[in-house]
């Protein structure tokens, strides 16, 4: 393979300073442009200190004019913003959006949670989908366009699809509540983000069905194979930098008992390099993720309830972007999936 040259936008962030990380251990890659906003003109070290061997890179403006002239361009940018730097970039470079401005199929919704004009739907950047008898991976291959999910939406997706595919749990009566570390909410400072407001305190945010999220979920549970979904999820901020823990649960379908369930989750994942349905008794914790592209996870049944109970952890900046962006470039490009990608977490 020849050497693939690759931009970051949005660089000075935590999600593109995540995708810097990776692609240095990436041995088919060379870095190229790095560029941000207001940052522009700093060294990548003043915002990224443990990013050595790139600290004195200078970050450049976004335009359209630095980040072209690479093969693959990645966009880090806030909502909203990567419609108008893609529609400047050429066919032949692939371009893989962190943010949420392609994950959609539908308008409609688009305009209810984020507001505004949809930019469109591009090809979405979760291999491991369950798309009806196959995999997204199938539909990543060859394309030059690809949509990173929302890493909320990453933890509930893969810890629900293999019963929603096998329609063992009832699609129309999920309830996800997750625990967030605070690199999900990006570096621009916010209030409710001050060390004084958080160390200390767990908060729940996006209360009531009104987080963005919500149809993108929905949306991949269709994909899974549910009829109709129905989904109330509540995240909830704790003092951690990274991770995700989230707790799903659906009610059972009549009948249904744990060993049917552990034989999908099973059939499901066993040949996923990534996602790791821990052996019976061991549950998932976010620090055995840490900057991994895994997903880990546990199921039980609650007997007396009759819902399923899944855990699912990941990294909210690698599985739930930055890894997935890469895992996704290695399937458009027609590497091998697992590329420059690690499954060793970082403990204690
Ligand atoms: N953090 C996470 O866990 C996840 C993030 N994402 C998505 O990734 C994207 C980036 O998120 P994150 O890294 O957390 O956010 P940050 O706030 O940490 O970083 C945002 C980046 O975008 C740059 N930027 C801000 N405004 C503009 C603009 N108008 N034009 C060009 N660049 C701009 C910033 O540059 P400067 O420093 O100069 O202001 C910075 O480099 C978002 O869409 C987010 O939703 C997706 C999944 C998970
Ligand atoms: C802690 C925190 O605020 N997390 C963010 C997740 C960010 C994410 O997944 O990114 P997108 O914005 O690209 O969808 C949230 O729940 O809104």
């Amino acid at each position: 393979m020849t050497t693939i040259t690759v931009a970051v936008a949005g660089a000075s962030g935590y999600a593109g300073g995540e995708v810097l990380r990776l692609l240095l251990s990436h041995p088919d890659v060379e870095i190229g442009a790095l560029t941000a906003a207001s940052s522009a003109g700093t060294p990548l070290g003043d915002h990224h200190p443990h990013l050595v061997p790139l600290a004195d890179r200078i970050l450049q403006p976004t335009t359209a004019e630095t980040l072209s002239g690479h093969d693959v361009v990645f966009l880090g940018l806030p909502h909203g913003q990567s419609g108008a730097v893609a529609a400047e970039l050429g066919e032949d470079v692939l371009v893989i959006d962190c943010g949420a401005d392609f994950r959609l199929q539908s308008a409609d919704e688009w305009a209810e949670f984020y507001g505004g004009e949809h930019a469109g739907t591009w090809p979405y950047g979760l291999p491991e989908l369950i798309v009806g008898q196959g995999r997204q991976r199938d539909a990543l291959k060859g394309v030059n366009r690809v949509a990173v999910p929302g890493c909320n939406v990453t933890a509930i997706t893969l810890g629900l699809q293999p019963a929603v595919a096998a329609r063992l749990v009832e699609a129309t009566d999920i309830v996800a509540v997750l625990a967030n570390g605070y690199s999900g909410a990006g570096k621009a400072p916010k209030q409710h983000l001050l060390a004084a407001e958080g160390l200390g305190a767990a908060s729940p945010y996006g209360v009531g069905g009104v987080h963005r999220h919500v149809p993108e979920i929905m949306q991949n549970l269709r994909q899974a194979g549910a009829d109709d979904v129905t989904i109330s999820f509540t995240p909830t901020l704790v003092p951690m930098a990274r991770g995700i823990l989230a707790t799903t649960t659906a009610r059972l379908a009549d009948g249904v008992e744990l060993p049917a369930i552990r034989a999908a989750y099973e059939a499901a994942y066993d040949a996923e390099p990534f996602i790791h349905l821990l052996p019976e008794g061991r549950w998932p914790t976010t620090a055995a993720t840490l900057g991994a592209n895994t997903a880990q996870l546990q199921i039980a049944v609650d007997q007396r309830a009759r819902r399923l109970v899944v855990v699912s952890a990941i990294d909210n900046l690698v599985k739930g972007t930055a890894g997935g962006a890469i895992q996704s470039m290695n399937l458009a490009l027609g590497l091998p999936e697992t590329t420059g990608l690690s499954t060793i977490g970082l403990a204690p």
